[in-house]
């Protein structure tokens, strides 16, 4: 498990988290849902290592490998499609074997045949789909996810969360996905986290007991977990 124990943090003058805990099982995704601005990223940078807690610990993510994809796809302009891949896997694989993990994760994801192409080529869609390419193309222990799919339309969305469950199902491993969208955390989570206004609180945990491949919007149990999380960011 990772573990948040009665974490602090503030940030200058804002106080983000206070007396914050949650827990994350290794290799399932869990969503984090919640009003903007209360916290949701910071909880990304203190498991990422980037900030760390004021007071109180994290557990779990010791020797942790981290992969992140960020709101914005953060590509490298003047690299193509499998430079801007190669590029996060240098020094980490071995040079013999990136060509093959390049070539199998671009053809998970639909962009092997734009493997030669610069990103300013790419749509908004794929150019956020590369990222998360690359991000499950690195070898981590821990996936982050923050808000990968904003400004995206929804079949794109739908797209994008079809092909974080087929990568995710070749190789199961734990994913924090933070996201505002309801359905976007039903279709993907297995678990889903809803969180108060700042400073963050957990204000429950709805678990989808359902396999991901089989998630639809309207099969059940999807609306009443929805239900359940409106009710709960409705009373914030
Ligand atoms: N570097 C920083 N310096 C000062 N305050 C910050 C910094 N980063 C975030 N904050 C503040 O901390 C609070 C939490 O920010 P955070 O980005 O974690 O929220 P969030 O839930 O991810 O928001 P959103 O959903 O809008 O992306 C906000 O009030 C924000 O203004």
């Amino acid at each position: 498990m990772i573990n948040f124990e009665h974490v602090y943090k503030t940030l200058r003058q804002t106080r983000v988290l206070c007396n914050f805990s949650f827990s994350a099982e290794i290799g399932k995704i869990l969503c984090l849902i919640g009003p903007s601005g209360c916290g949701k990223t910071t909880i990304l940078q203190l498991l990422a290592g980037l900030e760390q807690p004021d007071a109180g610990q994290i557990t779990g993510t010791e020797d942790l490998r981290v992969s992140y994809v960020f709101q914005e796809p953060r590509l490298l302009p003047w690299k193509t499609v499998a430079e801007n891949m190669a590029f996060v896997l240098r020094g980490v694989v071995p040079s013999a074997g990136q060509k093959e993990l390049i070539n199998r994760y671009l053809s998970m994801t639909g962009l092997y045949d734009y493997r030669h192409s610069y990103p300013d080529s790419l749509s908004g869609g794929m150019k956020q789909r590369l990222a998360l390419c690359r991000a499950f193309a690195f070898p981590h222990d821990l996936l982050l996810l923050d808000e990968p799919f904003n400004s995206l339309d929804v079949p794109l969305r739908l797209g994008l969360v079809r092909q974080i469950i087929r990568m995710w199902q070749a190789e199961p491993r734990t994913i924090v996905f933070v996201t505002h969208d309801i359905m976007d955390a039903l279709l993907l989570g297995h678990r889903v986290v809803v969180l108060s206004r700042a400073p963050a609180a957990v204000l429950d945990a709805v678990d989808v007991d359902i396999p991901l491949e089989q998630r639809k919007i309207g099969r059940d149990p999807l609306p009443a977990c929805y239900a359940r999380i409106m009710d709960l960011l409705e009373s914030e």
